[in-house]
């Protein structure tokens, strides 16, 4: 058997995790043409890399198909319930920084805490008939942060992406997503809520708790270990 290592298969989180593994002594790479997803890793025997989305790769480590996988803290604990059961976090990479933040509109000039969310959430809901909108991805985490804080007067309306402009574009009020240097929160004209902050994610390593090991991969992982850390 080899062990199967689940890397992100495109953009920064790829790049990112390619140069972290090369400065350890175990090289990365994609193969074939630049469309294709097949890669190879050089430095370590018996490892073989399977190129994923980033969002896919919490389940496939859930699902025991892959044995290590590199993702985002978000992505694990919003694609998988009692994450905790069935991955185990090995080392965080120290790059894919990003808060999960709830942020609404710059000109509510009342509204800067969940409280005083909470409190126009009734207001809106009376006025306009239908609960305000929460555009995200992150739906668990958010229902949970939510629930923690005591606001439950909102329904959350799914946006896979370019979340920051539903606001604009009328489909939400309010959004929750993942900011790093706050730019894109900052050109769509939102603010975040100051005790807005549901999570600070980043890139990490993680073994999968379902995955089985012959004696051979308990090896290799030994192996793959010491030079990692
Ligand atoms: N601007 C950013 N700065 C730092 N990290 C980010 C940023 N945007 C996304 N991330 C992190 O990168 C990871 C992947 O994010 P995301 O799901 O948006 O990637 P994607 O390229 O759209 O992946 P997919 O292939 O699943 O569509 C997440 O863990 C996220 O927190
Ligand atoms: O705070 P900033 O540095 O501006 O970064 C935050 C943005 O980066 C991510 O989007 P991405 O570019 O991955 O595109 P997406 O909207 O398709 O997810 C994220 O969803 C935010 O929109």
């Amino acid at each position: 058997m080899t062990l199967k290592l689940g890397v992100p298969s495109k953009g920064r989180l790829m790049e990112k995790t390619f140069d972290w593994f090369g400065a350890r002594g175990i090289q990365l790479q994609r193969t074939g043409s630049e469309r294709e997803y097949a890669g190879r890793v050089d430095g370590i025997a018996n490892v073989s890399l399977i190129l994923l989305s980033a969002g896919e790769i919490p389940r496939e480590l859930a699902a025991g198909r892959v044995h290590l996988g590199v993702t985002g803290t978000d992505l694990v604990q919003e694609k998988l319930a009692h994450w905790d059961q069935v991955v185990e976090p090995l080392e965080e990479l120290d790059f894919g920084h990003a808060d999960l933040v709830i942020a609404v509109p710059k000109a509510w000039i009342d509204v800067d805490t969940l409280d005083d969310l909470d409190g126009a959430a009734a207001a809106f809901r009376a006025q306009h008939g239908f609960r305000m909108r929460i555009a995200t991805k992150y739906h668990r985490l958010v229902r949970e942060f939510l629930r923690t804080h005591g606001v439950a007067d909102y329904a959350i309306v799914d946006s896979q992406g370019a979340t920051e402009g539903t606001v604009a574009n009328e489909t939400a009020e309010l959004i929750a997503d993942i900011t790093s240097s706050g730019e894109t929160l900052r050109a769509n004209h939102l603010k975040i809520l100051s005790d807005g902050l549901i999570l600070r994610s980043q890139a990490t390593l993680w073994q999968s708790r379902a995955a089985e090991l012959d004696p051979e991969d308990e090896k290799t992982l030994d192996a793959l270990r010491a030079m990692l850390f």
